[in-house]
């Protein structure tokens, strides 16, 4: 059984090609714009250069390659970007998605597609599947509006909502919060961190994970796959300075009133994730064991 990955150089993308090799249930056809960025001791052979955007390409693709499964990891993921350079956000998250529906229902390949907690309005997370969507921001939009167009499909689908992920990939196209505070720190930049948003990260691994299973279950619809632990930034930031014994004083609490971004936030997000732990058997790190894992990876990779 073959997967296809798209946007494999990307963070989640590079563990799901790792975490397939090391696993060997399935082949993996990493996918991607430019050159493989994947590390070296995966030793990848079969680097496919695809740009989602480009409908022939993908159907010429796609129609070579015949994959039983696509996960789609490929988005424009920098939110504020999105609110910037809506056109280019639409074209990607919106768009692409549709040439992958269509070659998925001409190829009969199930499509695996990431999304995201920033479909809902934070009102009231953390959320359950069944949740209203209602997206405070234009990447938002975007995702809810791929997740409609696959929903109307006839394809054999799945979504994977997930939160703010973190670890560490080899030539990152973008940090993420355990990596900039600690970054932030060991350079004694003093750093301002919300305590009134709610979130539960997570560990790029376990989102790997929970993708695989459910590539290995067959299993459809829509599912939750992040970490298991209800946090603020603050509370991150705090537990990412205690475990490298980095300087907690530098870390200033505010919240969203004093401190925006250029994209508005949703307030209280976070997935219940009890439908993956029993339909798939997903069984997430703390964060706390996820910053152990990280911390692991940056002492091997020297950094
Ligand atoms: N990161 C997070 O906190 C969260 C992510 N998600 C979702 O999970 C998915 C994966 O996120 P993450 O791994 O962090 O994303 P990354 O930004 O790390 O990776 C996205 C990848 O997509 C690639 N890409 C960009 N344009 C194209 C294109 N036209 N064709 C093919 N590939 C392209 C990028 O290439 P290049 O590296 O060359 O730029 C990059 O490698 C996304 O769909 C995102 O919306 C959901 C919730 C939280
Ligand atoms: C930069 C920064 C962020 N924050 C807060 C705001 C935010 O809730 C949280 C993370 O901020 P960032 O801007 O790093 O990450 P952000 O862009 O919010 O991450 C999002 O990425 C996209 C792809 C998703 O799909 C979302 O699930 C989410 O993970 O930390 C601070 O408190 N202080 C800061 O200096």
């Amino acid at each position: 059984m073959k997967i296809l990955i798209t946007g494999a150089n990307g963070l989640l993308g590079q563990k799901l090609v790792r975490q397939i090799i090391e696993e060997n249930v399935f082949e993996a056809i990493p996918s991607g714009l430019g050159e493989s960025r994947l590390p070296e001791d995966l030793k990848i052979q079969n680097w496919l250069t695809l740009d989602i955007q480009n409908r022939d390409q993908v159907m010429a693709e796609i129609g070579k390659m015949k994959p039983d499964y696509i996960i789609n990891t490929a988005a424009m993921t920098n939110v504020d970007q999105c609110e910037s350079k809506k056109e280019a956000c639409k074209e990607l998250n919106i768009e692409a998605v549709k040439h992958l529906v269509e070659a998925c229902e001409k190829y009969e390949a199930h499509l695996i597609h990431l999304s995201t907690d920033f479909i809902f309005d934070g009102e009231n997370g953390p959320y359950r599947e069944d949740a209203t969507p209602n997206p405070v921001n234009f990447y938002g939009w975007t995702k809810l509006e791929a997740e409609n167009v696959i929903q109307k499909s006839s394809i054999k689908w799945s979504i994977v909502r997930t939160v703010l992920v973190y670890g560490i990939a080899n030539d990152m196209s973008r940090s993420n919060i355990i990596l900039w505070v600690k970054d932030s720190l060991e350079k004694g930049e003093t750093l301002q961190l919300v305590n009134d948003q709610i979130r539960t990260p997570t560990l790029a691994e376990d989102l790997a994970n929970g993708c695989l299973l459910i590539a290995q279950k067959q299993a459809v619809g829509i599912y939750n796959i992040s970490g298991k632990d209800v946090l603020t930034p603050y509370e991150m930031a705090m537990q990412t300075a205690a475990y490298f014994g980095l300087d907690k004083t530098k870390i200033k609490e505010t919240d969203s009133h004093s401190f925006t971004q250029d994209a508005e936030r949703p307030m209280k997000t976070g997935f219940i994730i009890e439908k993956a732990i029993a339909d798939l058997g997903y069984s997430p790190k703390s964060f706390m064991d996820g910053i152990g894992i990280l911390a692991k990876q940056l002492k091997l990779a020297n950094y």
